[in-house]
């Protein structure tokens, strides 16, 4: 890969390198990178996604400064959605004069993924955010939350490999947010919950001081999500819809996801209001349950149901009220949706790997066939 439109002045890459530190970039990821460095390639992070371009952040070669380019994705492309490069990602950008536009040559591994299925009867999986520390579902206080949503964030949220953290905005509309608070928290074992208002100002300190690194911010549409970006950022960076009148929904404004740099360290990024959260598997939903799944290894048969078997911990949690039916009916659906999308993955998978099998087969025979002995 040829690079030689540049001159380092002599300077240590690494310590280009190092300005990117508030976005993220660690001594970990500079020595996975050596090697594309030496192939004059630039650690970049995405900040912004559009189709087959994105745009990333890099420390400028000449300047030495950060600055955001428009690169060019679809040698990074993948048939798998869950392999596109997507917001908070670490590329290999190729900045040769040569190129018509900068390219992103290579993606590098991802500590975490946001992974939800596709809206629809489709299987496939779509990465909302990478490389994410910690993943922040919001809810707004003005309307009572749904309990049930917010669990089905948190499985997503802890199947990412993020830390959840759930953030109940709009305080300023409630006379008693701790009530609603306590009731939040039976849903989020685990999880803190913090109540805040970009109105006030409530809580805004808190919630700066339990994000560090990257966050991610999860929600549906309404909720406050671009309003709180902009607090944490200091600018309004994302645009804010004036609520519709008579409700305190808002509309739809956050169209790509954006990964913007916090003033006081760490990065933010917005997604836009999801309607629709398929869980696409894994481990998320014990995680978000673990008070469930804990109690059901006090079940006398290991493999019981709570169906009314003799000696069930999570019948008798039930009956005592220390465990909620609702919590329970929320629990069981989200534990069937994800093994239903786990036997779909599966099944994908396997149906992929026959394919691709065919076609190897397929160019063997067309060459004569594998060797003959
Ligand atoms: N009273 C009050 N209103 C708020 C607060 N935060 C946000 N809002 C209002 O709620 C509406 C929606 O806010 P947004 O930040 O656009 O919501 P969003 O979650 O980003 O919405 P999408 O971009 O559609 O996903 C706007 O009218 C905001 O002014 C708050 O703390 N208090
Ligand atoms: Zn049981």
């Amino acid at each position: 890969m040829a690079f030689d439109g540049f001159d380092r002045d002599g300077s240590d890459p690494s310590d280009a390198a190092a300005s990117l530190a508030g976005y993220g970039w660690t001594a970990e990821l500079d020595e996975l990178f050596a090697p594309l460095a030496e192939a004059g390639l630039l650690p970049a992070r995405i900040v912004r996604i559009d189709r087959g371009q994105c745009d990333a952040v890099l420390v400028d070669p000449e300047s030495g400064e950060l600055r955001t380019v428009r690169a060019d994705t679809r040698q990074v492309g993948d048939a798998d959605m869950i392999n596109c490069p997507c917001t908070g990602d670490w590329v290999a950008v190729d900045l040769s004069p040569g190129l018509p536009m900068p390219a992103a040559a290579a993606l590098l591994p991802r500590s975490t993924a946001i992974i939800r299925k596709v809206a629809g009867k489709r299987s496939d999986g779509q990465v909302l955010a990478a490389n994410v520390d910690t993943v922040v579902v919001a809810a707004s206080l003005a309307a009572e939350p749904d309990l049930g949503r917010i669990e089905r964030f948190l499985a997503l949220a802890w199947e990412s490999g993020a830390e959840p953290l759930v953030v109940l905005t709009k305080a300023d509309l409630v006379d008693d947010a701790d009530f609603i608070r306590a009731d939040v928290e039976a849903a989020a074992p685990g999880v803190t919950v913090l109540v805040v208002s970009a109105e006030t100002g409530e809580g805004i300190d808190v919630l700066r001081a339990c994000t560090p690194g990257t966050t991610a911010v999860l929600g549906q549409s309404g909720v406050g999500k671009s309003t709180l970006t902009n607090v944490l950022a200091g600018t309004d960076v994302m645009a804010v819809q004036a609520a519709r009148s008579g409700d305190q929904k808002g509309r739809h404004t956050t169209t790509t996801r954006e990964l913007v740099l916090l003033p006081g360290g760490g990065v933010l990024i917005d997604t836009p209001g999801l309607r629709e959260v398929g869980l696409y598997g894994g481990e998320g939903v014990a995680l978000a349950f673990a008070d469930i799944e804990e109690l059901a290894e006090e079940c006398r048969f290991h493999d019981c149901h709570h169906a009314g078997e003799p000696g069930c911990a999570v019948r008798a949690a039930l009956e005592d009220g220390s465990l909620s039916e609702r919590r329970m009916e929320s629990y069981l659906k989200l534990q069937r949706e994800n093994e239903w999308i786990a036997s779909r993955s599966d099944a994908r998978l396997a149906a992929e790997r026959v394919k691709k099998w065919k076609t190897i087969t397929k160019s063997m025979r067309a060459a004569g066939g594998p060797v003959k002995r």
